[in-house]
């Protein structure tokens, strides 16, 4: 067992408005006890929109819940029209900006080297990236995940230094298992979070590598959170679908006693 914070985080995607948010963190708060925050860091990742009514409410009741983008921009200000910068998501006190989902890998084009550009970003403005890996399924019908998952962290990585890299969060999601209801198994997600440690600890070294925290995502729920967490370089879950019910996103904080 590590000594690494879990980490769950509700990726809410494109779901959810302004006042909508207010209810489901509302209801979160309601849900979640002082005691489930000592053990798991919990974040939930809402629109852009939704941003200002999530900080307005952690701030004024004093919430433990965490919050972060879904995207940032590379740049941090200028003629960018539609981007959303980092100076912007830290002004809102973000903790968290996701980089390269795979839905912005597949549906905007995004390459590992604006995925660069967006964790340096990230860093810049005292913001945590997220960095989404992993592979479609015609890739893991070759048996290449684990050279593909890799190349997209070197890729991410690249020229960011230890004192950085350490905070850093990595989310394994296999794109094969997002919303499709086809979870890897437990052993899928270790076999490529466990790679991605040992190429974090040959590019910045073990105890670099031993304080990154790693999560596996897609088609997590509560029935099999518990399963996936067991895994020694496991170290949280990004949650689409689930994280929508806040029940369900309690259960899944809770995975201890699932
Ligand atoms: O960011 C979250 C992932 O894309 C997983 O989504 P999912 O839990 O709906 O499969």
């Amino acid at each position: 067992m590590s000594d690494r914070m879990p980490l769950m985080a509700g990726n809410w995607k494109m779901n959810l408005n302004h006042l909508e948010a207010i209810a489901h963190v509302q209801k979160l708060a309601f849900g979640l006890a002082d005691k489930d925050y000592e053990a798991v860091e919990v974040a939930v990742l809402p629109p852009f929109t939704d941003l200002r009514s999530v900080q307005t409410l952690v701030d004024g009741d004093k919430l433990k819940i965490k919050y972060g983008a879904q995207d940032i921009s590379a740049h941090d200000s200028g003629a960018y029209t539609g981007e959303i910068s980092g100076p912007m998501l830290a002004k809102l006190r973000c903790a968290y900006a996701v980089v390269g989902h795979s839905e912005r890998r597949q549906y905007h084009d995004e390459t590992d080297e604006l995925c660069n550009a967006k964790v340096k970003a990230a860093f810049r403005n005292d913001l945590t990236p997220i960095l989404c890996v992993g592979e479609g399924l015609d890739v893991r019908k070759a048996g290449n995940q684990v050279a593909h998952t890799l190349a997209q962290v070197d890729g991410g990585l690249r020229d960011v230094p230890a004192e950085q890299a350490e905070t850093i969060v990595i989310a394994y999601e296999p794109v094969w298992a997002i919303g499709t209801g086809e979870v890897a198994t437990p052993e899928d997600a270790q076999e490529v979070c466990g790679a991605i440690r040992g190429r974090l600890a040959e590019l910045y070294g073990q105890e670099v590598a031993d304080k990154v925290r790693i999560q596996y995502g897609g088609s997590v729920k509560s029935g099999n959170v518990a399963a996936i967490m067991a895994k020694p370089d496991v170290d949280g879950a990004l949650i689409g679908g689930a994280s929508l019910d806040a029940d369900e996103f309690v259960k899944i904080v809770r995975f201890r006693d699932q």
